[in-house]
């Protein structure tokens, strides 16, 4: 697999700068700055109603801007002169692509191939999205984790520089998950850069170099997706069940360290800002005593617990007087996705 990295001027494959969007009275975009540099995944993270396909379609030059700043290799989306070579090397996996359903696979894909100068060969796509079986499968007969793997397809077949990735996994299973995950990273390596944005943390976390998160049409965070929130330094978790006939009194805990439980599991947790330390002690403790931590696990919070503080704070914030609309919009829909992913 090839790519040829074409170099904007400034060395970034994205560049958004202050850029603003609204609908009527719905501000949806706010003031949101990135940069996307050439090869590297970014993921654009948030909530329902957060901004992010706005961002995107901008960036796409498939909706207007208000004001701001926005280069895409090096064109300006919204200069429609640039048209034609943007479309030619930016590939687009979107929420919801329009394909024939009479045709096959393989016609629908060749079909789109023919739209680009110098596309991909169409038989080795269909082999690397893992849908050769079905080649000659008309579309309207595919299940819904097959068509995504074909909207994939169409969104590498012209071979572009750069691609967008709406949601790319949704519906899939968990095989699937990991076989588009692996095409994404060969992608990469390969030489495109990636800009997705997903619902699933551990998507980001498996893929991207560095990760925004976008609540309310503003970028609250941003980092690579160890880092987010301050998340390496965040207090790691001990957790063991309290060997039998032991109390919480005889747990030898540091200067700093707080204990709590034992939860409906059993289990004591331990905050720590020096987990070596900690485990040193409490597992010298339990066997100089005889006995072992039954379930011992230290745990930092995943990207999820970071994403779930940060927006959940972000939907908390006090409204714009001006654009109250837009954020009662978006508190409420941060709040379904905070509790959806509590179940
Ligand atoms: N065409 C439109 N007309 C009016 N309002 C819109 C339109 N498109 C989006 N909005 C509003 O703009 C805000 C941002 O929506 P956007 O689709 O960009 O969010 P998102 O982060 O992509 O959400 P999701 O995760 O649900 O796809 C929301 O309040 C949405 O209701």
């Amino acid at each position: 697999m090839t790519n040829e990295t074409r170099t904007a001027p400034d060395g970034n494959a994205v560049v958004v700068a202050d850029l603003h969007k609204s609908y009527g009275p719905v501000r949806a975009v706010r003031g949101v700055s990135f940069t996307v540099r050439h090869g590297e995944i970014f993921a654009l993270l948030g909530p329902n109603g957060a901004g992010k396909s706005t961002s995107l379609e901008i960036l796409e030059g498939f909706r207007t801007r208000d004001s701001g700043h926005v280069e895409v290799l090096g064109i300006d989306p919204g200069d429609r002169s640039g048209e034609r070579e943007l479309r030619e090397r930016i590939g687009l996996v979107l929420q919801d692509i329009a394909v024939e359903p009479h045709l096959t696979v393989r016609e629908t894909i060749a079909r789109d191939a023919g739209y680009y100068r110098a596309p991909r060969d169409v038989d080795e796509v269909i082999g690397l999205v893992g849908l050769t079986e079905q080649r000659r499968r008309k579309v309207r007969s595919l299940s819904g984790g097959q068509k995504r793997r074909l909207d994939l397809a169409l969104g590498m077949i012209g071979n572009p520089s750069l691609l967008f990735l709406d949601e790319p996994t949704t519906g899939f299973d968990p095989a699937a998950r990991q076989g588009a995950w692996e095409l994404v990273r060969r992608l990469r390596a390969a030489g495109t850069t990636i800009v997705l944005t997903t619902h699933y943390m551990e998507e980001a976390q498996e893929l991207a170099d560095r990760v925004a998160v976008i609540a309310g049409g503003r970028i609250i965070s941003e980092g690579t997706p160890t880092t987010l929130g301050g998340r390496d330094n965040a207090r790691a978790r001990v957790r063991f069940a309290l060997p039998g006939g032991w109390t919480l009194d005889g747990i030898p805990v540091a200067a700093g360290e707080s204990v709590a439980g034992p939860d409906r599991g059993g289990l004591v947790t331990v905050e720590t800002a020096e987990p070596t330390g900690t485990l040193h002690r409490l597992t010298g403790w339990a066997l100089g005593a005889g006995a072992v931590l039954e379930g011992l696990t230290v745990e930092r919070p995943s990207l999820e617990d970071v994403y779930l503080r940060l927006t959940g704070a972000a939907g908390e914030r006090p409204s714009d007087p001006d654009s109250r609309e837009a954020d009662s919009l978006e508190a409420d829909s941060s709040k379904t996705v905070l509790e959806r992913s509590s179940r």
